[in-house]
């Protein structure tokens, strides 16, 4: 059969350097013990045939379905375990049920790798380990510490769940066809909170509204959030800040003090 026809809109650029595929497929080699493995997005499966070489329990999904195709003729022991599926849209308790724990991975299309980490947080108890290639400036986001430019929303929502690495650069020439930007590697691992110490919802509302007025003090930006009779936690030096200065911790305390007016972090 031929190779697969890449398409702009599924994001597709096909990894032909297999030094740099094999590289990636050990990312997720360390502390796995024998959960399996979730790919996102096989493609034509260079990463795939490194997951099957070291014998992992190996589950993949793919939207394309050309490339289901020609997975089903080149790599027959994914037989059963390949998904012809919208990882976004797919009910992953159909693959995992009753919250077996898997690792996720793949080269990512980079088009959706935002709603990808932000479906990797909704299964945060079931996916311990998340590894994989996407646009450089998004995993260097995702990785970004407090302080730093590039440090926004999913930079921590995702740390404050996970120890997120960034794990090295991808030149454009690896790819087929070649993408316009540079890749980057990133691990997260899932660290042991079970509880954030602040609600939940909450947080994410404080940390969304905070970063969409980034520009702003967080005086100016989460006025509207004090809840009724707690306006004078204005007065906290806190409030000087802009919302990259803070770190996952501090936006817990945060959250508590406007909504619940605590101030802990417990
Ligand atoms: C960057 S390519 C990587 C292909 C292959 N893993 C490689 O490294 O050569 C991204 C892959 O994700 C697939 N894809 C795009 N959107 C998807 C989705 N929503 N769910 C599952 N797979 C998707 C594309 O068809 C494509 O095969």
């Amino acid at each position: 059969m031929k190779q697969v026809r890449a398409k702009k809109a599924l994001g597709q650029h096909f990894l032909i350097d297999l030094s740099i595929a094999q590289r990636i497929a050990e990312t997720v080699d360390e502390a796995l013990g024998k959960m399996p493995i979730l790919e996102i997005g096989p493609g034509m499966g260079v990463l795939t045939q490194f997951f099957l070489d070291k014998g992992h329990d190996l589950y993949a999904i793919e939207l394309d379905k050309e490339s289901i195709e020609y997975l089903m003729q080149h790599k027959p022991n994914l037989n059963g375990r390949l998904y012809s599926a919208d990882f976004l849209k797919m009910d992953l308790d159909q693959i995992f049920p009753n919250g077996q724990k898997f690792a996720l991975t793949g080269n990512y299309p980079y088009n959706i790798s935002s709603q990808i980490f932000f479906k990797l947080l909704e299964h945060r108890d079931q996916i311990p380990l998340c590894t994989g290639m996407l646009q450089k400036e998004v995993a260097q986001r995702l990785a970004s510490p407090p302080g730093n430019k590039d440090y926004g929303i999913l930079s921590v929502l995702l740390q404050a769940w996970y120890d997120v690495e960034y794990l090295f650069t991808v030149d454009e020439n690896v790819f087929n066809p070649p993408p316009k930007v540079k890749s980057g590697v990133i691990r997260l691992r899932r660290n042991d909170k079970t509880c954030l110490g602040c609600d939940e919802k909450d947080f994410k509302k404080v940390v969304k509204t905070a970063f969409n007025l980034r520009r702003k003090t967080l005086r100016n930006s989460l006025k509207g959030m004090i809840s009724p009779g707690k306006e004078e936690v204005l007065s906290n030096e806190i409030f000087n800040k802009r919302p990259e200065q803070l770190s996952v911790e501090e936006f817990v305390d945060l959250t508590n003090m406007i909504i619940t007016n605590k101030g802990t972090s417990k």
